[in-house]
């Protein structure tokens, strides 16, 4: 071995040797606030009883130190990832939390990757140091230093013979050369510059990022998620961060990033499960989907509204102290022309409709007795003998029923009459038959946008409710205030200096930490209330939201705080977006503002060539991204008649599977295809699975539609049948894209017919 090169291995040694003992003492640190925080919350625990104000704080602690405790377990693998040293000679060591040492007025030992100071470890570069000389990447196993890769941007200090480097980018590679789990894992120690500005941007307006497949929009969502909550933690652990995934496969699929990050508070959610209560496990076809997508749905669910608001024919008679009463309809238009001018929503206004029937019911009960002999009070006492009998109350209830949105849904979608009631402006015979459905269907995603709708169309006559709670905030104001004339007096005031209680804190304040300290996060407590509103809300593939999905997250964001990222040329649902401008300027108008990734971490550039000539085809002035990778890997192409499939496909995965030892490989098909071949399929491969359940992406194989495997990633990709992906709709280009997009080594393609256009240039 050369003199050299055995003085760089003793360095390097030396250098790992030393990093070692910089870990050891942050892990001694991680441990001790371990077993600090265990024993807070032991004590804490340990203590009953006492006051309310005593159990108050009691659960606040508890949650805290939980939460505490969460978060420390959670940095446990990769606590410290880097180092940044600076042209002063300081060094800093950077990681997924902040340790300070105490006995140091709290020197920081190491900085949280969202703290001001750690920007340069993602943004420095040669030509833009910030000072930085060298940034350093650790490569750990729990809490052991395998290695390091220095990247020395002082070019000076670099030509005087350091190790020039493409650190970064080594370890970079490395983990996108990686086997994939199932899972998405963080990127936290290899975030990109252009992807460092969006997750850190501010947290006002809608931001949205537009980027191709495996620009690491997902990663980025996420990683802006965990960055907000501790850059604003105070604003957003009271309102939460609702983030929003295509379904629940891809929600499992990226469920451990934010815990790997230490954040639990964040609710994931796709828009089908945001309304408390239902499970949308029913399906039905893209068409009906589609319809029930569209913006006109609002008219269509308003004339369903306004359809239960009846005035009767003439001669409609109930008995009322023995004697006939006439519902007349002249009475009732008026009474329900007077309720519909409220505007109040039809639950809240059937109580003006109500009144206004009772007045003219207890005339013409009056006229009957004799009007002039009646005074007020005689009228009144009628009125409340009207409101008691239940004939009547039966007979106005038919005319202007309370009414919930599911009962409501359930009957207009079964009921030919009330479809074609509601229907007639916006739709056409054809579209309102593939509405009608059985009474009791289960109910599908695309009915919860409408029963959201709905939910506000029809209010909640909660004003009982209401009453209460103003009741119990009232309540609660007092006893915080007392809370705090009880400290102040506990308090000695003679020093000047000191910060009085008061000063800091509210009595308004200190009632809602008691209202908001119960043993659920924000983000529990939002998944109950249909009508919380977030903090922020962040959308990944966005461009998949219908019309009606985007009113549902638009009414739960009025701040209108979010982030959404997404790629109009993957659109795959035919409700879905075709422009950015499109979706927003309803709400926004032209205010938003887009970030563009641009450079792909997944597909390598082989794989990449092919899906860029499908992207040429598309209508769209999108860029391909640029792949940072290539693997030497061809894509295939093989053509398998339609009968052999289930006989030949087995063997092309078991081939593809032996070239990605350890990793995962997806069979993507239309989903008539899937459905026919599948069952086969699995009982032949042992190691496949049809993916039904979210966590079948960590089998070895698993067969799926286009569409289930959006957002998601494999180590090889075997597409079957493009060609009737192709022609199965006008989205059926940007369904390939996805599909082609998917892998991260080896994609393959399966074909009977002969190969769209588009993807046969690629194999010519
Ligand atoms: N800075 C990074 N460091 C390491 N890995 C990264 C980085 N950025 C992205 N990746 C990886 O690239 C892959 C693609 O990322 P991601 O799924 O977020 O892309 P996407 O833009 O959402 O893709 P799609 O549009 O296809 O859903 C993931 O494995 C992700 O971990």
């Amino acid at each position: 071995m050369s003199d050299a090169r055995v003085d760089r291995e003793t360095v390097r040694a030396e250098e790992i040797a030393a990093e070692q003992r910089y870990l050891n003492v942050l892990y001694g640190k991680l441990d001790d606030l371990r077993a600090e925080t265990t024993q807070r919350l032991k004590d804490t625990l340990r203590d009953s009883g006492g006051p309310p104000q005593a159990r108050t704080e009691r659960d606040i602690s508890t949650r805290m130190y939980t939460d505490k405790l969460t978060q420390l377990s959670a940095v446990e693998h990769g606590m410290c990832f880097g180092r940044l040293d600076l042209d002063g000679g300081e060094t800093f060591h950077v990681g997924r939390l902040g340790l300070f040492d105490e006995d140091n007025e709290y020197e920081p030992l190491l900085l949280d990757w969202r703290a001001p100071a750690a920007r340069p470890f993602y943004l420095a570069t040669a030509a833009a140091r910030d000072d930085v000389q060298r940034r350093r990447h650790l490569k750990t196993s729990w809490r052991k230093v395998l290695d390091y890769e220095d990247e020395i941007l002082d070019l000076d200090a670099a030509e005087q013979g350091s190790d020039l480097g493409l650190a970064g980018e080594a370890t970079l590679l490395a983990r996108l050369d990686a086997r994939r789990t199932g899972e998405m894992q963080d990127i936290v120690s290899t975030i990109q510059a252009e992807q460092d500005r969006i997750i850190r941007a501010g947290m006002n307006g809608v931001l949205v990022v537009q980027g191709g497949p495996g620009t690491g929009k997902t990663a980025v969502a996420l990683h802006r998620a965990a960055y907000l909550l501790y850059t604003f933690r105070e604003q957003l652990s009271k309102r939460g961060v609702l983030v929003v995934g295509p379904n629940p496969t891809f929600l499992r699929y990226i469920g451990q990033v934010l815990p790997s990050l230490g954040e639990t508070g964040v609710l994931l959610s796709t828009v089908g499960s945001l309304y408390p209560g239902i499970v949308a496990t029913g399906t039905e076809s893209a068409r009906t989907a589609e319809i029930k997508g569209r913006q006109s749905m609002t008219d269509v669910l308003t004339a369903a509204v306004r359809d239960r608001q009846q005035v009767p024919r003439d001669g409609v008679e109930v008995t009322f102290d023995r004697e006939p009463l006439h519902l007349r309809r002249k009475d009732a238009t008026a009474a329900r022309t007077r309720a519909r001018r409220t505007r109040r929503p039809h639950n809240l206004a059937r109580r003006v409709f109500q009144d206004e029937m009772f007045r003219a019911l207890t005339l013409q009960v009056a006229d009957r007795l004799g009007r002039e002999l009646l005074d007020r009070r005689d009228l009144d006492e009628i009125n409340t003998e009207l409101r008691a009998e239940p004939a009547v109350t039966a007979a106005l209830d038919e005319l202007w029923p309370e009414m919930g949105p599911q009962v409501l849904l359930d009957e207009l979608l079964s009921s030919p009459d009330r479809l074609a009631t509601a229907t007639a402006k916006p739709l056409d015979d054809d579209e309102r038959d593939a509405l009608l459905r059985p009474a009791g269907t289960p109910w599908t995603p695309a009915d919860v946008p409408l029963l959201d709708e709905l939910a506000e169309l029809l209010g909640e006559d909660d004003a009982q409710q209401r009453a209460d709670r103003e009741r119990q905030e009232r309540e609660e104001l007092a006893y915080a205030q007392g809370v705090l004339h009880i400290m102040e007096q506990d308090e000695e005031i003679a020093d000047e200096e000191r910060l009085r209680v008061s000063d800091v804190l509210d009595a308004e304040l200190l009632a809602e930490r008691f209202r908001t300290s119960s043993d659920l996060t924000a983000a529990e407590r939002a998944a109950e209330d249909r009508t919380w509103t977030f903090g922020h809300v962040i959308v990944d593939e966005a461009q998949e939201l219908s019309e009606m999905a985007w009113r549902v997250l638009m009414r739960r964001c009025p701040s209108r705080s979010m982030t959404l990222v997404g790629d109009v040329a993957q659109t795959g649902a035919p409700a879905g977006a075709r422009s950015w401008d499109e979706v927003l300027s309803p709400y926004v108008q032209d205010r938003w503002n887009l970030a563009e990734l641009t450079v792909n971490y997944r597909t390598p550039t082989e794989i990449m060539d092919v899906a860029a000539e499908v992207l040429s085809d598309m209508d769209t002035d999108l860029e391909p991204p640029q792949s940072v990778r290539s693997t030497g890997n061809l894509p295939w192409a093989q053509q398998i008649s339609r009968e052999d499939l289930v006989s030949e496909l087995p063997h092309a995965v078991s081939d593809e599977l032996a070239e990605v030892p350890e990793g995962r490989l997806a069979v993507l098909m239309p989903p008539d295809l899937l459905a026919e071949i599948g069952p086969g399929l699995a009982e032949a491969l042992p190691d496949a699975v049809i993916g039904t359940r979210s966590d079948d992406l960590e089998s070895p194989a698993v067969l799926l539609t286009i569409d289930e495997a959006k957002g998601l990633e494999f180590d090889a990709v075997l597409l079957v049948q493009p060609e009737e992906v192709f022609a199965a709709s006008d989205r059926g280009l940007n369904d390939l894209y996805v599909a082609l997009t998917r892998a991260t080594q080896r994609l393959g393609i399966v074909h009977s017919g002969d190969l769209p256009a588009t993807l046969a240039r690629s194999f010519e």
